[in-house]
């Protein structure tokens, strides 16, 4: 669902003399459907980037990036928008809210992009925002002013409203508490049970044991590094 292949990426410092930093060279590396993969490596090994070359956020310099039919690495920025309506879900660990949107919308926003009818985009928004314990008398309004947690809970939901073939997830359990970080890794084993091809980013080091199958260190992708 998932294949790199020769990715590298380098950055150019524009405003420090167009320094080039080298960040990773040749990395590689394949998520089947119902397979969570996690990142690890040192801090500053190239985890978030590796995760936003995927996502079509950093262009790689090198190599592809097959996200279901799909070259990130190649594609339009229209094609690749269009992967990430459809196909390719990315939940971080901070909701961009949206001002004046009420917090049921917020989460059933993406089940209207690719089709899903108000109704049951609704029904689904208000199962997903129960499970992750965000009270009823909130739904209605806008996740401006909710509470850090409350609004990484309102991104959770969102992130899961539809079914996307592939997720990345950058930190999802990150500062939440433990009943309902149980339930963000219950939503992941279910991603994976309907066949979700998932790469993650887990500091929660018992987090990443429970519902991952393999890591991968992209430290083995520091240039000079490789294996
Ligand atoms: N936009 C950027 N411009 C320049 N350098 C960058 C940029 N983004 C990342 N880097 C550099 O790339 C390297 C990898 O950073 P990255 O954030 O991917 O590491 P990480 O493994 O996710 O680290 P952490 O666990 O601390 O989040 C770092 O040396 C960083 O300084």
């Amino acid at each position: 669902m998932i294949e790199i292949s020769g990715v590298s990426k380098s950055f150019v410092l524009h405003n420090q003399g167009s320094a080039v930093i080298p960040v990773m060279q040749d990395a590689a590396m394949t998520v089947a459907p119902g397979e969570c993969v996690a990142l690890v490596g040192a801090s500053g090994a190239g985890k978030s980037t590796l995760m936003r070359m995927i996502y079509g956020n950093y262009l790689a310099n090198a190599g592809q990036i097959v996200v279901g039919d799909v070259d990130v690495a190649q594609a339009e920025p229209r094609e690749i928008l269009a992967l990430r309506r459809e196909v390719l879900g990315y939940v971080s660990q901070f909701l961009r809210v949206v001002p004046r949107v009420a917090t049921i919308d917020v989460v059933a926003e993406p089940l209207l992009q690719v089709g899903v009818d108000g109704a049951a985009a609704r029904a689904r928004a208000e199962e997903l925002l129960r499970r992750l314990n965000i009270p009823e008398r909130l739904w209605s309004l806008s996740p401006t002013t909710f509470s850090g947690g409350e609004q990484q809970r309102v991104n959770i939901a969102r992130g899961f409203a539809h079914s996307f073939p592939a997720l990345l997830l950058d930190e999802p359990t990150a500062s939440l508490d433990a009943t309902n970080r149980e339930v963000v890794l219950s939503l992941i084993e279910d991603a994976k049970a309907r066949g979700a091809a998932i790469v993650g980013i887990f500091h929660d080091e018992a987090a990443r044991e429970r519902v991952c199958d393999r890591e991968i260190d992209v430290t083995g992708f520091t240039p000079g590094m490789a294996a």
